[in-house]
Order: C-alpha cells, then structure tokens, then sequence
C-alpha cells in the first residue's frame, strides 16, 4: 500500500493518469480485510482446538489418578486446571504462536522495504525501537508471575467452594455461611489483584510500543527533513518511509502482545503440566483388560479367599506405620469381622486389598494370587465394596444401582432389591427405581443409603464383598435387614466387615482383633471373650448393641 501511495504522490504533478493506481490501492485494502478475517477465523478455530486437546487430556487423566495423587491435591484446584488454565491456552494459540509469526514476517518484510528506501533512516527507527523495545521486555517475568498468582487464586476459589458445598449442612448449621462467603470472597480478591498485575505490566509493556513509534517518527521527520534539504533523498521517498513506519507500528504491536500473552500461557501451561504429572494407576494401558477382566472374574466362580502377609504400610513416606506387620488368612466363604479400637487400621485393610494403595512391605493375596499381580480391573471386578458413608450418587435409584454393572438385567435387580430388602422402600418411592435421589443421595435415609450401596455391590456379582459398617446407630428394623442380608450373602460370598456392632460380630464366623497396625487374636466371639482381654473390653463397652 505505501508503494502505490508512493506512485500517487509521484504523479500528483505530471500528467500520467492516476486512476490505475487508485483501483490497485482498493484492491489491496480489499484484499488485506479478506486476509484478515479468514486469518482470525482458522486461528480462534486453531485455539479452540488446543484447549480442546488439554481438556481431554487432563480429562482423561483425572479419575484414573492414585487415590494418594488426590490426596494430596485439593479437587476444588485441580478442577479449575481443567475449566480455566486450558482457556488461557487459548491466548497462547492465538496471539502468541500465530502474532508471533505473523507479526514477525511483517516486521521484516517493512523492515526490508525500509532499508530499501534510505538505510540510513532505518538506523534511526532501529536505534529507537531496540532502546524501547529492551526496556519493555523488562515486564516479562512480572507478567507471567502475576499470571500465575492469579490462576492459584483462582484455584482456592473452587476449593473454597468445593469444601462449603460438600459439607452444606453442617456450613449452615454452624452458622459458618458468612465465614465461608468471606473465605471465597477473599480468594476472588487475591485473583483480581494480580489479575490486575499483570493488566498493568502488559499496559506498560504495549504502551512501550506507541512510545518507540512516535519517537521513532519524530526522529525519522527530523533526520530525514534535513536529508530532504540536502537532496540525499526526495520528498515521495520520506513520504512512503513514514508510512512503512506507522506500518510498523502493528508487526511491532503484536511481537509485544505475542510475548505478553506467552508470559500468561506459559503460566497456565506450568499449572497444566503439574496435574498432567501427578500418577494415574495402571487401568489406561491395560484397558482393554477392563472388559476382558469382568468376565474372567465372572467365569472363576466361588467365593474368594484372601491373606495378608506381614503386611506393613504408612500413606505417605513422612508419616508413621499404620501397619506393622499384618497377617491373616480368611478363606471363603463366611464372615469375617475386623474389630479393634478406632484408628487400629482395619479400614486400611480394605484400602490395600482393593490396591488404593501400595502395602509398603509384605504380601497381600486375594485367591492365593498377589494383588499386584492382578490385573487392576480384574482384581477390582472380583470385589464389591460398601464404604462407611456408603456413597449414593445424584441420579435416579436406578442409576444408582447399575453404577458398579452397568449391564445387568432388570430380573437381576429386581432380585438384588430383595436381597437387600429394599423392594418395599422401592414400592413405596413416587417414581420407584425411576426416583431421583438428590446430592449424595440426601433423599433417602442413611439405612435405605447403605442398603442401595450393598444392593449396587451385590449387582457386581462379587466373589468377596467389603462392608465398612456404618458407626451410626441404624434403626431396629434397618439393622435387622442389613444383619439378615450379610449372613445371607455371606453363605455364597466372602465377606469381610469392619465391625461396630455386637450383631454383627456374634453372627461373623470368624473375628480378627487389630490393635495398633497388627493383628492380636482371631476367633469366635466365645472364644476371644474368654481369651482376649482388649475384646472382652470392646465387646462390654465399645460395640453398639443391638438393637433386635
Ligand atoms: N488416606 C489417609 N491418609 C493418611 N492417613 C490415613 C488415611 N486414612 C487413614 N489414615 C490413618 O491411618 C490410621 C488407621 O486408619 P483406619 O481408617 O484404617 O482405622 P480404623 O481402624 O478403620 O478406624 P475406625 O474404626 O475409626 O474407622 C489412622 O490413624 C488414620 O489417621
């Protein structure tokens, strides 16, 4: 465009018509919009894409990770890894990347036509630009440093947030609402500030950019004026230089932007690539194993057996042993009750048989076969587990139900409904199976919640059911269901239960007493109330009596 501006200028004086020159000038102007908009469009589409492919990464990754890898993070954080640092990929992409490019070949193809015009001229423009230029690169780090306080901010919100929703009742109940608003509220304040932050280095460093510009200008008017008097160059040629340096001005612009905006996505790429590190199980290379493993363990029928072997374990390396040494042998089928003084360790046998976690030391064998040998969806498919809180899901009771397997018939759950007694409180449900259960399931009670937790285990068609009995007092009625469901299920199925009620130990077949991360004695209830002294105290005072 400056050049047929040149050639207009030229022959504003003489007698060769212009109007040639002025079709070819729309015709660039035309042309250069058309660039423009189809350029923005395949790189927003570009963008898009890349946030995409991080989402479905991280995505991926999530529910797969260990159970220690969770533990140690805050969800609330690692969620908004997900929802906000990949938009701010989107940045990276378009300005960043593709300014980069763009805005770098412009550069050099003005530069090139300047220093065609007059080199000496260009040495000015040059000298300016660098002396600006060095001075905005200066707010670089300041940028991404901002940046990335802002994303953590960011990060506590959802954890904030995450930890009054998951406790609700009991923020309301303590009257913690305001306590809590304050909590989220200020962690929006900390992500603002340096939201702000950095809004103010990517000024300073943009601004830098009209500053180098219009210096640039005034020295090119000045040097050049005098080169024009001297008749080093002519009026048209300063003309058309002046135009190539306001055309300078966008390249230079967006060199700038691209280098903020990658301050601010390199600050979110380190958030992404930090929860795209942390260690998943092996279920995603063997997934195929997944399905393979359910119908192995569907084919290998009776009950399974399971032993310990000195087991010793500790969660983490800096915190001590909640196992030392751990051994016993259950064989199936029967009930097995783990009792022992809260904090003894039983529920950690649970963990460590489903390989949640790692043992630190010994063997753990479930159907004489070491856990770690065991493809994990097999291992996993052999076992129904039932936690303590027995977890219902939002969705309808159905959904609830066909969580651990996915595809059993309507004659199998209606058959499992009655095994866990649950046909009547079915019946008596507005939608039946169909009754949406609310948020953790808060519209049932917590027996009928612990029986649709046994009832999706038993769906499983385990060969060995884990029961973390529940601490709470359940009702006569309740606790006489789930009594008569265990020691009906226990018949075919091993079953293991960490134990707080005298009901249900006096039933178990077999009682392992823990203490303190090992195993003290293992016998019927008669013969551990006349052997051991720690169960005879458990059984006259810490066991919830039974209510039937
Ligand atoms: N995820 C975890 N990370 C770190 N430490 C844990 C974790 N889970 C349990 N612990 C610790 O391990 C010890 C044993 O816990 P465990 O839940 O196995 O006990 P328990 O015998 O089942 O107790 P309760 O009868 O009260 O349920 C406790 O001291 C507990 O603090």
């Amino acid at each position: 465009q400056p050049l047929a501006a040149k050639a207009l200028v030229d022959r504003l004086g003489g007698d060769d018509p212009i109007a040639g020159v002025l079709v070819l000038l729309g015709a660039l102007v035309i042309l250069g919009t058309a660039i423009e908009s189809v350029g923005s469009y395949v790189l927003e589409r570009t963008a898009e894409s890349v946030v995409l492919a991080a989402r479905r990464t991280l995505i991926g990754r999530l529910l797969r990770l260990r159970l220690t890898e969770v533990e140690r993070t805050q969800p609330g954080d690692l969620m908004s890894r997900i929802t906000s640092d990949t938009t701010l990929l989107r940045a990276v992409t378009t300005q960043s990347v593709v300014s980069a490019v763009s805005g770098g070949l412009t550069f050099l193809a003005t530069i090139a036509m300047m220093g065609l015009m007059d080199p000496v001229l260009l040495g000015v423009t040059f000298g300016v630009i660098v002396l600006i230029g060095g001075a905005a690169s200066l707010a670089m780090p300041k940028i991404a440093q901002a940046t990335r306080r802002a994303q953590e901010a960011v990060g506590t919100i959802s954890t904030a947030l995450e930890r009054a929703f998951g406790a609700f009742r009991t923020v309301k109940a303590s009257g913690a609402e305001r306590r809590e608003t304050e909590a989220v509220q200020e962690a929006a304040r900390e992500a603002w500030r340096h939201g702000v932050r950095s809004a103010k280095w990517q000024a300073v460093a943009g601004s830098s950019v009209g500053l180098a510009v219009q210096v640039s200008f005034l020295a090119v008017l000045g040097i050049g004026g005098a080169r024009v008097a001297s008749g080093a160059i002519s009026v048209s040629t300063l003309v058309a230089f002046l135009l190539y340096l306001f055309y300078l001005t966008e390249p230079v612009a967006r060199l700038v932007d691209a280098a903020s905006q990658y301050q601010v996505g390199s600050a979110a790429i380190a958030r992404i690539v930090q929860a795209e590190r942390l260690e998943t199980e092996e279920t995603e290379e063997k997934g195929e194993m997944g399905e393979a493993g359910q119908t192995d363990a569907a084919r290998t029928d009776g009950p399974a057996s399971v032993t310990f072997e000195d087991v010793t374990f500790r969660y983490r390396d800096e915190l001590p042993y909640v196992h030392h040494g751990v051994t016993f042998e259950v064989p199936g089928p029967g009930m097995t009750a783990f009792v022992g003084p809260s904090g003894a360790g039983k529920t950690t046998v649970f963990g460590l048989i489903e390989r949640f976690y790692e043992a630190t030391g010994g063997r753990i064998l479930v159907d004489g076969r070491d856990v770690r040998e065991w493809p994990l969806a097999e291992l996993r498919a052999t076992i129904g587990y039932v936690e303590q809180d027995a977890p219902v899901l939002a969705g309808t009771v159905r959904e609830n139900l066909l969580f651990a397997a996915p595809d059993a018939t309507d004659a199998e759950v209606r058959e499992v409904l009655v095994r866990a007694r649950l046909d009547g409180v079915i019946e008596r449900l507005p939608e039946g199976l169909e009754t949406v259960v609310g948020h953790r399931g808060s519209k049932l009670s917590g027996g009928e919640r612990q029986r649709v937790a046994i009832a999706r285990a038993l769906l499983r068609k385990p060969r060995l059911l884990l029961l973390d009995e529940a601490t709470s007092q359940l009702d006569a009625v309740n606790e006489l269901a789930l009594r008569d469901v265990v020691t009906e299920v226990s018949r075919e199925v091993t079953v293991l239960v960490v134990a707080h009620r005298l009901s249900t130990v006096t039933l178990a077949d077999r009682i392992v007493v823990m203490d303190a991360g090992k195993v003290r004695a293992v016998g019927t209830h008669a013969e551990l109330v006349a052997a051991d002294p720690l169960y005879g105290e458990l059984a006259a005072t810490q066991f919830l009596a039974a209510s039937a």
